[in-house]
């Protein structure tokens, strides 16, 4: 029997003899191997915090002592001892355990994550609160990573905690890597500590936070001292930990990057299960975007680029190779990404910055102060746009319609595939005269035909797929390619014509005024939030026309959607090849 069926509850794990926690960690790093083996996810930094789940756990209180996870991908272990162990093999499967902490999926999970370095801060007012409700025992603790506590947050936590007395237990978990190697000048002065050759003060004693280490984060009996030791004491600190990323299985520690998320390997050898191949199935989008920017900054000296730690997932990584010094990575730091680059185009230069669509979420204000008011022609390039799958809420991109397209001087361009994709590179690269993003997919499309000569696009010019029909479907992005293969497929495939809208912004007036005048109804569809989307803004253009015609707008519904896989939840919201034939199919009777 092992030791890990009995653990239902951290209470249980704490009824242990410590003296059995490093079997409770062979077997706990094992399970997370077999379930993920299969099942998919973040593998590496679950491994890499294995011994010290176990230990945090023995050692406080929890839930009453309250635990976050920054980023929470590492928090398999977690899940695993603190009654979800039964239900791990469901992690990141619709309807079952998500991938990141979740307040509404256990008492130990005090607060949500997924997004970086939110962990101090949402830490810091629960201590603050502790303290005003007169709770001076409780535990406050933070595990956050040596790439997230790089990031504009965390500092800014760090700043406010060190002049307070909050009961604040910080966990460096310094691993030196995020997904890809971690940058900055943090970087090289936490190197340097573990090296033990500082000469200078300790960054965070300045800043009047306590500096313990830094120590071996997987060996048990220091680490239980150590929290044990600080367990005890008042005010905010901070405890310095040195693990490895993958720990415990050797392909996962020699190659840290692809084992992030590694998909589907074998439990026991280690080697990844190759994908089969899909007929058709072109290339991922974000490689059509990395490798047409290395063609694109061959031909115009202008262009760099920009990525906030996100090198491998965006595909920045091959311009990285082909022009390391016309290519930035400043770490887990997108207003400060989407800020530099303003200051670069001021100065003539013309920045591809590319971010996912939800992490530039934390950028708003930067892209509309810094870029947008300044009329800086900055590119966004928002890969992971529409839902992404098994990440779920927190990272789904369905919002930048919305959030973008309501910001003056902003264009905002939706390729329905990766030819176009390409052909909206290379037209903004042409000169634009102000921003723009272009949002696109995880995941793949058809082949471009990489001979082909670029064609521009024209500026916020719709294209007729096909021209006619009493409904006109106005579809963004890569619904277009679904909506394509279903219209002839309904019971009257003459009533339809179909337009790929290109823009989300600006839109086609011209070709709006035309069908709104000649249609009887027009049909919106879009990968994106309803409330604010490109069918907002086909209503709000006919408004303005006074235009007055049946619209019916299909996208995502105004909830946040779940983890599954894109397909489910495609499917969920009525926007897969079924739900779209039987919507066009309805309207054929009104
Ligand atoms: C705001 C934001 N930007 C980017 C990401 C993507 N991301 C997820 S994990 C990660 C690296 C985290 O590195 P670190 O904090 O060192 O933790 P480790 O994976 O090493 O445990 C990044 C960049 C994110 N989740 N949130
Ligand atoms: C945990 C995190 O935020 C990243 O690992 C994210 O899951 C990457 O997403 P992709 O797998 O789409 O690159
Ligand atoms: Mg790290």
């Amino acid at each position: 029997m092992k030791l890990l069926d009995h653990i239902g509850a951290a209470e249980d794990l704490r009824k242990l003899p410590r003296e059995q926690l490093p079997r409770l960690a062979r077997e706990l790093r094992e399970f997370i191997i077999e379930v993920v083996s299969v099942k998919e996810g973040h593998l590496g930094a679950s491994l890499g915090v294995v011994e010290l789940t176990i230990a945090l756990h023995y050692v406080f209180n929890t839930p009453e002592d309250r635990l976050v996870w920054d980023v929470g991908h590492q928090a398999y272990g977690h899940k695993i001892l603190t009654g979800r162990r039964e239900r791990f093999h469901t992690i990141r499967q619709k309807g079952g355990l998500s991938g990141f902490p979740k307040r509404d999926e256990s008492l130990y999970d005090p607060f949500g994550t997924g997004h970086s370095s939110t962990s101090l801060s949402a830490l810091l007012g629960m201590a603050l609160a502790a303290r005003q409700k007169g709770n001076h025992d409780r535990q406050h603790i933070a595990v956050i990573g040596d790439a997230s506590i790089a990031s504009g947050m965390a500092f800014e936590a760090l700043n406010h905690a060190g002049e307070t007395d909050a009961n604040l237990l910080i966990i460096l978990n310094d691993n030196a890597i995020g997904i890809d190697p971690s940058v900055g000048a943090l970087k090289h002065y936490l190197t340097e500590v573990k090296k033990g050759d500082v000469s200078r003060e300790n960054l965070f004693e300045c800043l009047n936070i306590r500096y313990s280490g830094p120590v071996d984060g997987h060996d048990l009996p220091v680490l239980l001292g150590e929290l044990e030791k600080l367990k005890g004491q008042p005010g905010p600190r901070l405890l310095h930990l040195v693990t490895t990323k993958g720990k415990g299985l050797r392909q996962a520690e020699e190659d840290q990057v692809v084992y992030h998320a590694p998909g589907r390997f074998d439990r026991l050898t280690g080697e990844l299960v190759r994908r089969e191949a899909v007929p058709g199935q072109g290339p991922k989008y974000q490689d059509v975007f990395g490798h047409t920017l290395v063609e694109l900054a061959g031909q115009n000296p202008d262009i760099v680029g920009i990525t906030a730690a996100m090198p491998t997932g965006s595909s920045m990584k091959y311009l990285m190779e082909a022009y390391p010094e016309r290519a930035f990575d400043v770490g887990i730091a997108e207003q400060h990404a989407v800020t530099l680059a303003a200051g670069m185009a001021t100065e003539g230069l013309l920045p591809f910055c590319a971010i996912y669509s939800t992490f530039l979420q934390r950028a708003y204000d930067q892209v509309i102060h810094d870029v947008a008011l300044q009329n800086l022609p900055v590119v966004f390039c928002l890969d992971r746009a529409g839902l992404v799958g098994q990440d779920g809420p927190t990272h789904h991109g369905v919002f930048d319609i919305a959030y973008l397209r309501c910001v003056p001087n902003m264009a905002l361009i939706a390729p329905m595939d990766n030819v176009e994709l390409r052909n909206a590179l290379y037209t903004v690269q042409l000169g634009v005269g102000g921003p723009v993003a272009i949002r696109y997919p995880r995941g793949s499309s058809r082949e471009p035909n990489w001979q082909r000569p670029f064609e521009p696009i024209p500026w916020g010019e719709a294209r007729t797929l096909t021209a006619g029909g009493r409904i006109a479907v106005l579809s963004l992005g890569p619904l277009g390619q679904t909506v394509a293969g279903v219209i002839p497929k309904t019971r009257d495939p003459e009533a339809f014509g179909h337009y790929d809208l290109r823009f989300a912004k600006p839109l086609d007036e011209a070709l709006l005024a035309r069908l709104g005048t000649t249609c009887e109804r027009l049909v919106t569809v879009e990968d994106s939030a309803l409330a604010g989307g490109v069918g907002s803004a086909v209503l709000e253009c006919l408004s303005r026309l006074g235009i007055s015609i049946p619209v019916t707008c299909l996208g995502i519904s105004d909830n946040f959607v779940p983890h599954g896989t894109p397909e489910a939840l495609y499917r969920d919201q009525g926007l897969d090849g079924e739900g779209l034939l039987n919507q066009l199919n309805e309207l054929l009777d009104e």
